[in-house]
């Protein structure tokens, strides 16, 4: 029996849910440091996320969080303990079939992948956002709902780009950026930057 442990019983968690039901897991089940409070409400939750080791061997993970640092913190700990993290993808979603994804990624429905793309370990790649041929993203972003990202864009590690934006073609967004939602991104985003708008501009 396919068993899951989704770290984290909010929304997006329970997206996760409906996508791994969808994979084919039976037994789902969650660790939530709110747990008490979520089990009262009928969720399946059946420890703090600090139990982690507890279910390392019996179940495979996924991290239900779309905070890329709070993720970060959690593949960690799963990873270091040998933890097996499966890439995780809506049936719904078109993903090209040399793209490249690593442990622990999640492609929502409807997200459209493209040739050549590499995108890195626990990733989130969110509802009908499309990433075209060859981008490059790095550890642990995550791509919100309705982003465009044209062809050969790289983005570095934990960085946001926020609902609804678009990055055009070449385009390197660094480590640690976040891009405001709708913002349209037409210049290099540097390290540890939050651009907004269109033009997109440093946010001060
Ligand atoms: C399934 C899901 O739900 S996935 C989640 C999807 N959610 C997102 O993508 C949200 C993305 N987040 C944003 O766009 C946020 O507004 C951020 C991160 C860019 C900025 O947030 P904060 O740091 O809290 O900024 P704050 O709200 O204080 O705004 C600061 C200034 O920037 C402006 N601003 C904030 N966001 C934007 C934006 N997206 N576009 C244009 N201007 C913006 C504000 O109007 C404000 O301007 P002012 O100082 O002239 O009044």
């Amino acid at each position: 029996m396919k068993k899951l442990m989704i770290i984290g019983a909010s929304g997006h968690g329970k997206v996760i849910e409906d996508i791994a039901r969808l994979n084919g897991y039976q037994k789902i089940t969650y660790l939530d440091d709110r747990w008490e409070e979520l089990k009262m409400l009928g969720m399946n939750v059946l420890g703090k996320c600090s139990a982690i080791p507890l279910y390392i061997n019996e179940y495979q993970f996924a991290i239900g969080i779309g905070n890329n640092l709070i993720r970060k913190k959690y593949y960690d700990i799963i990873h270091e303990k040998n933890g097996d993290m499966p890439i995780l993808i809506h049936p719904n979603a078109v993903v090209s079939s040399n793209v490249k994804l690593e442990a622990g990624t999640c492609v929502m429905a409807n997200a459209v992948i493209s040739t050549g793309c590499e995108i890195g370990k626990a990733c989130v790649i969110n509802t009908a956002a499309t990433i075209d041929h060859e981008c490059k993203l790095d550890n642990c972003v995550h791509i919100s709902p309705g982003v465009h990202l044209a062809g050969n864009v790289s983005v570095g590690e934990l960085s946001w780009i926020g609902i609804g934006s678009c990055v055009i073609q070449g385009i390197v967004i660094g480590k640690y950026c976040i891009v405001g939602a709708g913002a349209v991104v037409i210049r290099k985003v540097s390290d540890n930057t939050n651009v907004v708008g269109n033009p997109a501009q440093i946010l001060k």
